[in-house]
């Protein structure tokens, strides 16, 4: 049986759109005022960054861990981005959507459309920058990538942009306060008990 279809419900929402729209920033503020919901950790092979600690930002897996997580089907999905392998570890989110959670994704758009097939369930939602300069202005102002890196996120985005129709939400990231109530209120409708 899927896992969305067992009796005890929690909501899978996925949280998508390119690196520095600010999904990051409005996933720290849902859980701030939801501590509740439940955030999963993404495997990855990337290297961390300043401050990033193994099991909490990601767990951080060589190539050959992530392989070995792929063959023995420990991931919902996965993705390439950029140079490095990011995969969602399943048994966290099946065992809290079983008890009822409202789980959190926070994904690249390659992984968000392998969700429709293993949850078709889950509501997807596309977050958009203002524009393609603002992006870039916020990709370089958060100061943790290199100009390489910068410039693989930024060509990257301008396909993942393409794809925000295929979703079942758009939301642009313009005001952060505005955005973060709209996705608020997304969110709870989808909490709402159904007859
Ligand atoms: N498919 C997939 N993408 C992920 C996962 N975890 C993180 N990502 C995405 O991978 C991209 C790069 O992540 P990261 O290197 O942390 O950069 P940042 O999100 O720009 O800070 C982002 O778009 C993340 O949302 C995952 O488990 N699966
Ligand atoms: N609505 C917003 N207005 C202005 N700056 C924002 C907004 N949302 C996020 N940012 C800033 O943009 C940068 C990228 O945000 P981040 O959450 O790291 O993006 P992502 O997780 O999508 O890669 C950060 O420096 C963050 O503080």
């Amino acid at each position: 049986m899927a896992p969305d279809q067992t009796s005890a419900k929690g909501q899978l929402i996925v949280l998508t759109g390119p690196s520095g729209v600010g999904k990051g920033t409005l996933v720290q503020l849902l859980l701030e005022r939801h501590p509740h919901w439940f955030l999963s950790i993404s495997a990855t092979t990337r290297s961390p960054r300043a401050g990033e600690e193994d099991g909490q930002s990601y767990y951080f897996l060589s190539k050959e861990e992530f392989q070995t997580w792929i063959g023995e089907e420990k991931l919902l999905e996965w993705a390439e981005y950029a140079g490095n392998y990011y995969g969602t570890p399943r048994q966290p989110v099946e065992a809290q959507i079983a008890q009822g959670k409202t789980v959190l994704l926070e994904i690249e758009v390659l992984g968000a459309r392998q969700i429709k097939q293993t949850f078709p369930s889950a509501r997807r939602i596309f977050i958009l920058p203002p524009s393609v300069e603002v992006l870039e202005e916020r990709l370089r102002g958060r100061g943790s990538d290199s100009e390489t890196a910068i410039a693989k996120r930024l060509a990257q985005a301008q396909q993942e942009l393409q794809a925000a129709a295929e979703f079942d939400h758009q939301l642009v990231n313009d005001d952060l306060d505005r955005a973060l109530h709209c996705l608020i209120d997304l969110i709870e409708e989808g909490n709402q008990p159904q007859d």
